[in-house]
């Protein structure tokens, strides 16, 4: 059902029922960045001080603080809703606070439909929800073409499994909710919420969240309307009456229609920006990205290297000035072998239940499968086990590399199907960006394994092995970087 939604002209009116204070600053509509907080006064602060002008833009009492917390206060006066958070099983705290938005998004949906039940009880996210942009550029919001868009670039596999998540969140909420008939009726039998409702309340969750310094994970009304800039002139902090203010930057100077804005990081990639908040800021945007790293499919450890690995198998890849970092735990698990010492067992433990160990040099080494760049380093052959890292994640950099490339799109390309201009200048920014952090992470690599092929240890071993004895000689000799598994 389509959201209510209300003006942002609305806004001061709703401030001010509920106890937030703006002091010469106002929310108004921004050139291409949908709301902001915009100052109606001239403002000069120096280094330590503010010197003239307000000290607090925003000030937002703390029962509007919407975090983990504030959602099971709220249930203690709801018990439908209690019921219905406890049949959800608080997985998590952004779980929580979906679950408490989806329900208010309902109760909202209501106001146009009073002969729905009353069931469930109004707070003022119920309103504040309404006035929250319904648009927003986050890649899961995108339509199928537009995230086409996103084919080789690092969000291309990231957003698929969000939206496949967000799919199965969505039917679990339905399964818990339908068996409670006074939630089926308000959500499902009313049709007020959709799957769509949930990825926009995920994407507002994303977009909106602040981490603050006593309260933790929070979204804080109105102070949620601040923009990101990399050259920010307020902050946001909890001061001793634990409201949740906006304040100046010690420096910052403002002129009377200037856009107040904070920084949302400086340490995010640009498909984080993208993925979390919908934009990229290409002057604040780390240059880095994460790919996903498959094992050898041919390797008979695969599984095993998987179960006792843990998490996801990634790589890192960063420009850091004028060199380029890469990170992978997971590479060197995936690079050794049992000829080279690697072992996996299963044992008993004291329960009767079964545990999978890992070995390294006869060492149980379970509890740091994620750690073999430092076990191999007091191996005689650790440089060769670097060589078959180094060229794996080069191969993988280039494989990235030749889908970036073959992706590339132009407006006038036909067969470009129906895409938002904002989201084809989205992917094509993210693309550039990677491209070049390929292009110089390959370039890096390619001087690690020269330098690496002249190490004396992998000159000895290379040339003490019969070409006819090891297949895998041969093939690191020759270079072939798919052979090294
Ligand atoms: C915390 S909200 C800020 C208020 C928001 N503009 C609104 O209309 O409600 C974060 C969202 O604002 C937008 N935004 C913030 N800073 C931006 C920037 N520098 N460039 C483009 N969009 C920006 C993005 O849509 C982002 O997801």
């Amino acid at each position: 059902m389509p959201r209510p939604g209300l003006l942002i002209e609305e806004l001061p009116i709703w401030a001010h029922l509920n106890g937030v204070k703006f002091t010469g600053v106002k929310v108004a509509n921004t050139e291409g960045r949908g709301y902001g907080v915009i100052s109606e006064n001239t403002l000069t602060t120096d280094e330590d001080t503010v010197t003239l002008g307000t000290p607090t833009f925003i000030a937002v009492p703390h029962n509007l603080v919407l975090n983990a917390a504030a959602v099971d206060e709220y249930a203690k006066e709801d018990k439908n809703f209690k019921q219905l958070l406890e049949a959800a099983e608080h997985r998590s705290s952004r779980a929580d606070i979906l679950l408490f938005l989806l329900v208010q998004t309902a109760l909202a949906s209501r106001v146009n439909h009073p002969s729905h039940s009353s069931i469930g009880v109004s707070n003022p996210w119920t309103e504040y929800l309404q006035l929250l942009p319904g648009t927003l550029f986050v890649p899961t919001l995108w339509h199928e073409d537009e995230r086409l868009l996103l084919r080789g670039t690092s969000l291309e596999a990231a957003v698929s499994a969000k939206v496949s998540a967000l799919v199965a969140e969505f039917d679990a909420i339905q399964q818990i909710s339908s068996d409670i008939p006074c939630w089926n009726e308000v959500l499902w039998e009313s049709g007020s919420v959709s799957l769509r409702d949930w990825i926009l309340l995920d994407a507002l969750y994303r977009s909106r969240c602040l981490e603050l310094p006593r309260s933790g994970e929070s979204m804080v009304p109105c102070i949620d309307m601040v923009n990101h800039s990399a050259s920010p002139t307020a902050y946001y902090d909890e001061n001793s009456k634990d409201e949740v203010v906006l304040l100046p930057r010690p420096g910052a100077g403002l002129l009377a229609g200037d856009e107040i804005t904070i920084s949302y990081g400086d340490t995010k990639s640009g498909a984080e920006m993208l993925f979390s908040y919908g934009f990229i800021d290409p002057t604040s945007a780390a240059e880095s990205l994460t790919l996903v790293l498959e094992p050898f499919p041919d390797d008979p450890l695969a599984r095993a290297k998987l179960v006792a690995f843990g998490g996801a198998p990634k790589l890192h890849v960063a420009r850091d000035g004028s060199s380029v970092v890469w990170k992978s735990p997971f590479a060197y698990l995936m690079c050794i072998n049992e000829e080279d010492g690697l072992d996996f067992r299963v044992l008993q433990d004291t329960e009767g239940g079964q545990q999978l160990r890992v070995f390294w040099q006869d060492d149980d080494v379970t509890d740091r499968a994620d750690g073999f760049e430092a076990l191999i380093q007091s191996h005689p052959l650790s440089a060769l086990f670097q060589l078959r890292v180094v060229t794996i994640i080069q191969e993988r950099l280039e494989v990235q590399l030749g889908r970036a490339q073959s992706h590339q799109v132009a407006k006038q390309d036909p067969g470009l199907g129906d895409v938002r201009d904002e989201c084809l200048k989205a992917a094509e920014l993210l693309r550039q960006v990677e491209m070049g952090v390929l292009e110089s992470g390959i370039e890096s690599l390619e001087e690690e394994r020269s330098s690496l092929l002249a190490d004396k240890n992998v000159v000895a071993y290379l040339g003490l092995m019969e070409p006819a004895a090891s297949d895998l000689v041969e093939e690191e000799a020759s270079n072939e970087v798919e052979d090294f598994s």
